[in-house]
């Protein structure tokens, strides 16, 4: 590890972005290991000083100059980082050796035990080494980066991060496949620290994505703890400074080639880029895309939070056939999971799409009455089934509910905006006989879009007609309703 050099230090008092960058890319480049600990500081201290409530007047600073960062801060912070995990843990005897499984557990412990005793945890701001070192406060995801950081800072170059759509730990040893819990997951869990990565029930939910997580090399940690930086002043305003520092260290990573197999930082990458895009650089929509070429490409389409991305690009930019095609996308991936507890966040996505975003998108369409309206469209009406179906059908088989009333209501309401011809060209194809299709849910490798027959009907899959019961109830519902306003 290179660690904390003099090529570094004269870039100090930083005074701006491009000084930052500097030093991340002097890390990047050097042949050694960029320093873990040295840039959570660095991208901590820099977070804090522009966001946190103790500069409460709205910075109004030089653009792209940054309240003046002094060496000894960063300097006496990675020195007490040290201190910490070298107090703790006696690593004279493993020099050059590969972890334990007990060591990661030591350095879990150390971090663990050092935390304030209770404080808000999903609070922002919480998720870098300065918030640990200056205010004993992590996040989830700070505590999985502290113990990977803590472990490069006492030698071991096997330790790195293992990254799901919603949770965190990390993988070791010779050939770096042994896993073990580092951090807490979600409310009111007991934590599993020191555990192997679930073999049981929880392989099958979303949190561990079909054990297609995202293995990071040293430079990709470096992009999680970029991608994790919160630029957020308070819910309504960000420090457009810390954004665009965000966005340029994620440049010089997608650049150096870091991002390619991390689909959530190409998708944070197309966020800042739609907020502000940057004159020569691709589009935010290629990214989103770019990001689902990955996903497909890296980690057999198991992950959803792609889809989401471009779907949620479309929906703000009222593309709202492609955001059908891309909810429904995203819908595809999720079919193939068993809904478990541990799987509130995307289970609040895909409440949001379903109740609040497609909704909306009916009201607003619905008064218009364009010949090219949405509602005239077959393969609009097939996505939507498609991204219902898919819900249907985690829920098959798992052993907590998805589906309740609450969800009925939007769903048919939407449904029954598309008038009965535009419903007829779209067949529900059972491709082969749903009992035979055993219940286990394979993971399809094949891309996803719904499938279009030779006379430009929409039909739905096999996989999609599994839950063909729900659609037809649907269809005879919607039809009863009609038969009674036509009466
Ligand atoms: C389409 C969305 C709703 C927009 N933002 C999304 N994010 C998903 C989560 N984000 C992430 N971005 C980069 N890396 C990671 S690793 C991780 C799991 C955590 F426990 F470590 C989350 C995450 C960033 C923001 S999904």
């Amino acid at each position: 590890m290179a660690g904390f050099i003099d090529r570094d230090k004269v870039l100090f008092p930083l005074k701006n972005i491009s000084s930052v960058v500097e030093i991340f890319k002097n890390q990047l480049e050097s042949n050694h290991e960029p320093d873990l600990a040295l840039l959570s500081i660095i991208a901590g201290a820099v977070e804090n000083s522009l966001t946190c409530r103790s500069n409460v007047s709205i910075q109004v600073v030089e653009p792209k100059t940054l309240p003046i960062l002094e060496l000894h801060t960063i300097e006496d912070l990675y020195n007490k980082f040290h201190a910490i995990m070298k107090g703790a843990i006696d690593v004279s005897k493993s020099e050059n050796k590969v972890c334990t499984r007990e060591t990661i557990k030591k350095v879990s412990d150390v971090v663990w035990n050092s935390l304030t005793r209770s404080y808000y945890k999903d609070r922002a701001h919480l998720q870098s080494l300065y918030s640990y070192l200056t205010g004993r406060k992590l996040d989830c995801f700070g505590v999985a980066f502290a113990v990977v950081a803590g472990c490069q800072a006492l030698g071991f170059s096997d330790v790195h991060l293992a990254l799901s759509e919603d949770h965190a730990w990390v993988v070791f040893g010779e050939s770096g496949t042994e896993t073990a819990e580092v951090t807490w997951h979600g409310k009111g869990n007991e934590d599993k620290r020191g555990q192997e990565i679930g073999k049981g029930v929880s392989a099958r939910s979303w949190l561990y994505v079909n054990n297609k997580p995202v293995i990071c090399t040293r430079a990709m940690e470096v992009a999680a703890l970029v991608s994790a930086i919160n630029p957020s002043l308070n819910a309504t305003l960000d420090a457009c400074e810390v954004a665009c520092l965000q966005q340029e260290l994620l440049w010089l990573l997608y650049d150096l080639g870091h991002l390619a197999k991390y689909p959530m930082a190409i998708g944070n990458l197309g966020d800042l880029e739609e907020i502000a895009p940057t004159p020569g650089r691709v589009p935010c929509s290629a990214l989103f895309q770019e990001a689902i070429l990955s996903a497909r490409t890296y980690y057999n389409n198991q992950h959803v939070y792609p889809y989401t991305y471009q779907g949620g690009y479309f929906y703000r930019n009222k593309m709202y056939k492609e955001a059908f095609e891309s909810w429904a996308n995203a819908s595809d991936v999720i079919r193939l999971y068993n809904y478990s507890r541990d799987d509130e966040e995307i289970y609040k996505e895909f409440l949001e799409i379903a109740n609040e975003l497609i909704p909306h998108i009916m009201k607003v369409i619905s008064s218009g009455f364009s010949a090219n309206s949405i509602l005239k469209k077959p393969e609009c009406f097939a996505n939507l089934l498609r991204f219902y179906d898919g819900i249907c059908q985690w829920e098959q088989g798992s052993a907590t509910p998805v589906l309740h009333i609450g969800w009925a209501k939007p769903l048919v309401n939407t449904i029954s905006k598309f008038d009965a011809d535009v419903r007829a060209q779209v067949n529900i194809v059972c491709e082969s006989d749903c009992s035979s299709l055993d219940d286990r849910k394979l993971p399809r490798s094949n891309g996803n879009t719904s499938c279009f027959n030779n006379n430009n009907n929409y039909c739905l899959s096999q996989d999609h007609a599994k839950s063909h019961n729900l659609i037809d109830q649907i269809e005879s519902k919607v039809t009863k309703d009609e038969e009674v306003t036509n009466l």
